[in-house]
């Protein structure tokens, strides 16, 4: 079992370490749940779907890393496919606190990059602030995602933020988690740019429509990308650079592992990611940055 879980695992229901074992037990627990091992877990501990992503939310939690607040949130995100998805916040001292990644973005981000259509709910250990908010509003299932809440009813993205801003503010119709290729070719024949690359396809930016994706290579040679994700708000955006490290951080390798990284945007874009992804590159000290346009 990767060490960032046994804590959490033991302080779990007797029953439902017992369900867990077999999957945890992997090193490379991919922080995720199929529905198929969703439905198993239920049958062997008698929980509901709701009550076990609420008692999965401490081995969330427990992929967070908080060298700032020391504050541990976990978020796990049911997609329509029934598979599950972990999500954690995520610190970067050196960076801006810009760069941070919550929880909540984190677990929706993990689910649009391991290819699930639309999501049905989101569970969090703690309320999910104003700018998640605002960042789940960017999201295809819209204002009816579900959210649970510790000691609250479920209630809906709309229920937790009233009067909303969104893409249809902006006359933008495709929506986060929709699928798209936006068609863009390059020569580069190397893995790491071809991930890149295909991350850039799959991003979504259609406020500034300056695509970008980032692939980064561990020292263990594994290769993990990134999507661009803009929100109609502007700020909420989230970097290429994030999803790629969400998506490391839960597969459970160390940031500080990443050896190299290739960004690919557009020439001359209206947003730009390649300096704010140079700087927190190098705040996890990662100095190879190749940064291509299309
Ligand atoms: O909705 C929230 C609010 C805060 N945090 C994280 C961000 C930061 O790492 C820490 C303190 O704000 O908690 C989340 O993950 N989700
Ligand atoms: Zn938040």
């Amino acid at each position: 079992m990767h060490s960032r879980f046994i804590e959490a695992f033991a302080l779990l229901p007797a029953a439902l370490q017992t369900a867990l074992e077999p999957l945890l037990s992997h090193d490379d627990f991919p922080a995720m749940l199929t529905a198929a091992q969703v439905a198993d877990v239920c049958a062997q501990t008698g929980l509901d779907d709701d009550a076990l992503a609420f008692a999965l939310l401490p081995l969330a939690a427990a992929c967070s890393i908080t060298p700032i607040s020391h504050f541990h949130v976990g978020a796990v995100a049911r997609g329509v496919s029934g598979d599950v998805y972990f999500g954690a916040n995520m610190e970067f001292s050196g960076a801006s606190m810009q760069q941070t990644v919550h929880a909540e973005q984190s677990a929706v981000t993990h689910a649009w990059l391991r290819g699930e259509a639309k999501l049905a709910s989101i569970t969090v250990n703690y309320t999910p602030c104003g700018h998640c908010r605002q960042f789940m509003n960017e999201l295809n299932s819209g204002t009816a995602l579900n959210i649970h809440l510790p000691g609250r009813d479920v209630a809906t993205l709309g229920d937790y933020l009233p009067y909303s801003f969104g893409p249809r503010d902006l006359d933008i119709a495709t929506l986060l988690m929709d699928k798209f290729d936006h068609g863009y070719t390059l020569d580069e024949t190397d893995a790491l740019s071809k991930q890149a690359l295909q991350a850039c396809n799959q991003s979504h930016a259609p406020y500034s429509q300056s695509h970008s994706g980032i692939a980064l290579e561990t020292h263990s040679g594994k290769i993990f990308a990134g999507r661009y994700a803009e929100n109609a708000a502007f700020n909420p955006s989230l970097p290429p650079l994030q999803g790629a490290l969400i998506l490391l951080n839960l597969a459970g390798e160390d940031y500080l592992n990443v050896r190299r990284a290739v960004l690919i945007e557009r020439s001359q874009p209206l947003v730009s990611q390649r300096d704010a992804t140079r700087s927190t590159l190098a705040a996890i000290g990662c100095t190879e940055l190749t940064a291509l346009t299309l």
